[in-house]
């Protein structure tokens, strides 16, 4: 039988740390799928913190991505609360503070790589111009120069990843969600997003990703195991932690 963790300290009611990027105590997140309740996420409670890295494994169904979105404020819990402590309210997330990555054909179909980077910068309020060369930066940080003019279908699914990288990165996050970012590349071009993804990220950001992929796991602090939308446990590199 399948058991909800027990509350950490940090993570009781009563505790509220003005540090944490992110909050949830007792998720809960139902669906009504053909008039059938479906409970994607069952009562969990997690914290994140300036410079996590956590890796969220789990079957497909396990409730990785509804966590993602709630914890990005992109979906709200049918019960629990949720609080962005060192962020701010929920409407102030994106673009900006929190990020996320997806698993693919997340870019603008219309815009360059260069433009899809700069998005965000504009959204933010900051001039076409000085967006765009904040962008140009990323793609030579990335060594993606070559790639500034080209269109999202023109790009690989390694290149077109690594752009989604920059895009969620130029606004220099504080809290990075990707959901399976590496699912659809080789193992080679996927440990080559993560070598990528770690070495650029801010110390002080946090990153929470979902995978299915052991061996992406494994490059990351935290394993945050899910089964049937609990979170069943956590371990760290070297053994259990709770
Ligand atoms: N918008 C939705 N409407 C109805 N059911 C949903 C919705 N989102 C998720 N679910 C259901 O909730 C459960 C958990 O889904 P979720 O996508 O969170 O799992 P996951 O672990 O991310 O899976 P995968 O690895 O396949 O992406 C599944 O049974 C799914 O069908």
């Amino acid at each position: 039988m399948i058991q909800t963790l027990p509350l950490p300290p940090e993570l009781r009611p009563e505790a509220s740390t003005p540090s944490l990027l992110v909050q949830g105590q007792g998720l809960t997140r139902q669906f009504e799928v053909d008039g059938r309740c479906v409970t994607a996420l069952h009562d969990t409670s997690v914290a994140v913190r300036p410079g996590d890295r956590v890796a969220l494994l789990g079957a497909s169904g396990s409730g990785k991505s509804t966590l993602l979105h709630l914890l990005g404020g992109l979906d709200q819990p049918s019960s629990g609360t949720l609080t962005w402590p060192a962020l701010g309210p929920a409407q102030h997330l994106r673009p900006g503070n929190v990020a996320f990555v997806f698993q693919a054909q997340s870019l603008m179909p219309p815009l360059t790589a260069l433009e899809n980077i700069a998005l965000p910068l504009i959204l933010l309020g900051q001039d076409t111009a000085d967006a765009e060369r904040e962008a140009q930066v990323w793609l030579d940080r990335l060594e993606l120069s070559a790639l500034a003019d080209q269109l999202p279908d023109e790009l690989s699914g390694g290149q077109a990843q690594r752009v989604a990288v920059a895009r969620a990165l130029v606004t220099h996050p504080k809290l990075v969600l990707a959901d399976e970012p590496t699912g659809q590349l080789d193992s080679v071009t996927a440990q080559h997003l993560m070598d990528t993804l770690l070495c650029v990220l801010d110390a002080d950001a946090a990153l929470v990703m979902a995978t299915h992929d052991t061996g992406v796991a494994q490059r990351l602090n935290d394993i945050w195991h899910m089964r049937d939308g609990r979170l069943t446990m956590i371990t760290a590199a070297r053994g259990v932690t709770r």
